[in-house]
């Protein structure tokens, strides 16, 4: 496990209240570690201590968590008895999550004890004359797991090894509609992925927290991106800035693109100019902010534009330190996708594209990156000779042999329970055109679904960044796949695909819009409803 389960640190403020809910004292931490801890007696306490402070204990019983804004590194515990609420921010959320985790569970597996017991207990440890210890909760057992799963009736079977039992499945003739419950505390902490890092992902990883300046690489598969959402999560929110070349990019990590949030448009800009731009209100506070910043595909960011951003984070932060002293953790695969330059925008020949095409080429990346590292296993694929193959392809060493090979996997059957293959195309352009046509030749009725935006002004930039289209046309027989994790138990991840087998009844004019869709998962077929809601 990266972090410790029973500490975090974070900025903590504690409320007090009286009987009627108003505040009666408060205590506020910037800087503040938060740790599970026992007394002589087994109770369990999470104690707020500072460098400069005494140790606040807040005794863990009667407690109710709110952990909606977990993912943001916030949350809050209610202490009933104590009349209190710690409220914790800026807390990396990986770390955040295990905190809670711990709490839950060792909460939830601890034995009641009879009050008049423990009256009896604290009576003798009080005439005892010795002073109380404390000391840190041991981590999570496996022995805690079960105990917890065995309290809460959850299946031994961890949800990160999907093996739906068939009579738990939704069958396609079910026609009872219900939106998905949401997740209660217990489950939504048990059944969180635990993938952990291997050898070499970790020593990336303690890099980055150590606050090096880190350049990643990998073939496909090598976990680029599962490490890149470990950084992250196990980061404070406050001072990470998130980026990536790409909109598609950014929006799997959950930021913007790097061009959003530098500010100087495409950098084709005059140094002069560019300063100007990115001293604009907005634009100049996210970079003076900023302590670390994160970019995602490295690769596809020019390098001209990587020397003016780094000029520009310079002047903007008045620091003269290489990207005016922020941390970069970078992130990328030099021989996946290259930088659009205008040169190659424009059809010319490579030999006069600029120079320093590659941002590993520019000045800044000289200047500023400290460690690179080259992680070399994949994680994707469990066939070695694959594996071998696809690495020879990646440097553009396609042999016989390889050239054999693929030839032979022609005779391979496409089509599966009228799923068929996924064909892969160059340009998003082409798959458009090849999807279109495929929709056309379908005979059956089209429907059509548009999406409902809450924020009317951010639509254009939602359509562009956001994978599922605002207008989604769809008919009986069509081909499809998930763009998000829906049920991860039952097979229906992103990336899944299926047909649509019916459209609900009440469509067009009901409220609801449901379609079914059968899907390909280990030759199990299961429904999803899809609401317009
Ligand atoms: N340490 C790990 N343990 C278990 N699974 C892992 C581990 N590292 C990566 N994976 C899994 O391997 C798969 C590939 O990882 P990922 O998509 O992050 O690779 P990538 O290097 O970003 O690939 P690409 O270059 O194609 O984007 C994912 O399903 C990921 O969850």
């Amino acid at each position: 496990m990266e972090f410790n389960d029973s500490t975090v640190n974070c900025a903590a403020n504690i409320i007090w209240t009286d009987a009627q809910g108003q505040s009666i004292r408060k205590v506020t931490h910037k800087i503040a570690t938060l740790k599970l801890v026992r007394n002589d007696l087994r109770e369990m306490f999470i104690e707020v201590s500072t460098e400069k402070t005494k140790p606040i204990k807040l005794k863990l019983s009667s407690i109710a968590v709110h952990k909606k804004f977990m993912n943001e590194g916030k949350a809050s515990i209610m202490f009933n008895n104590e009349k209190c609420t710690l409220f914790i921010s800026n807390a990396p959320p990986g770390n955040l999550l295990l905190f809670l985790k711990t709490v839950f569970i060792k909460i939830s597996g601890e034995k009641a004890i009879d009050p008049a017991v423990m009256q009896k207990k604290i009576r003798a440890h009080m005439l005892s004359g010795v002073p109380t210890k404390f000391e840190e909760i041991s981590p999570i057992s496996n022995t805690d797991l079960l105990r917890t799963k065995k309290l809460l009736g959850v299946s031994k079977a961890s949800v990160t090894t999907p093996s739906p039992q068939k009579n738990r499945k939704r069958k396609m003739e079910d026609d009872v509609q219900k939106l998905p419950a949401p997740k209660k505390l217990s489950t939504a902490f048990l059944g969180e992925e635990s993938a952990t890092l291997n050898e070499e992902q970790n020593e990336v990883f303690q890099s980055c927290l150590k606050g090096h300046n880190v350049f990643f690489t990998g073939s496909a598969g090598t976990g680029k991106s599962f490490m890149l959402k470990k950084i992250i999560s196990a980061l404070p929110p406050e001072g990470t800035v998130a980026v990536a070349s790409t909109g598609v990019a950014a929006c799997l990590i959950g930021g913007v693109t790097l061009h959003a949030f530098a500010g100087i448009g495409d950098g084709e800009a005059s140094l002069k100019r560019c300063y100007e731009l990115a001293s604009r209100p907005v634009i100049s506070q996210a970079w003076r902010k900023c302590k670390r910043l994160i970019i995602d595909e490295i690769s596809m960011v020019d390098g001209e534009y990587f020397d003016k951003i780094e000029a520009v984070a310079r002047y903007i932060r008045r620091n003269d330190k290489p990207f005016g002293g922020i941390q970069l953790i970078l992130c990328g695969d030099f021989l996946q996708l290259p930088p659009v330059t205008k040169s190659i925008q424009r059809n010319q020949p490579l030999s006069s594209a600029r120079e320093k095409r590659f941002c590993f080429q520019s000045d800044s990346w000289n200047n500023s990156i400290g460690m690179s590292y080259e992680l070399k296993i994949v994680h994707r694929q469990k066939d070695e000779q694959f594996v071998k193959m696809l690495n020879l392809l990646r440097i553009g060493l396609v042999n016989e042999d390889i050239t054999k090979r693929l030839l032979a996997t022609s005779i391979q059957q496409i089509e599966s329970n009228g799923i068929l293959a996924t064909q892969l195309c160059s340009h998003t352009n082409d798959a458009n055109s090849i999807n279109e046509s495929c929709l056309q030749k379908l005979e059956a009725a089209s429907k059509v679904f548009h999406a409902e935006d809450s924020d009317i002004g951010s639509v254009k930039q939602l359509d562009s960044q956001v994978p599922a289209p605002g207008r989604l046309e769809l008919k009986i027989g069509a081909q499809v796949m998930l763009l998000k994790n829906v049920n991860v138990s039952n097979g229906l991840v992103n990336g899944a695909r299926g047909i649509v087998i019916g459209f609900h009844a009440t469509y067009p004019s009901g409220e609801d819009i449901t379609y079914k869709m059968k899907i390909e998962e280990s030759d199990k077929k299961c429904c999803l409803d899809y609401y317009n809601k």
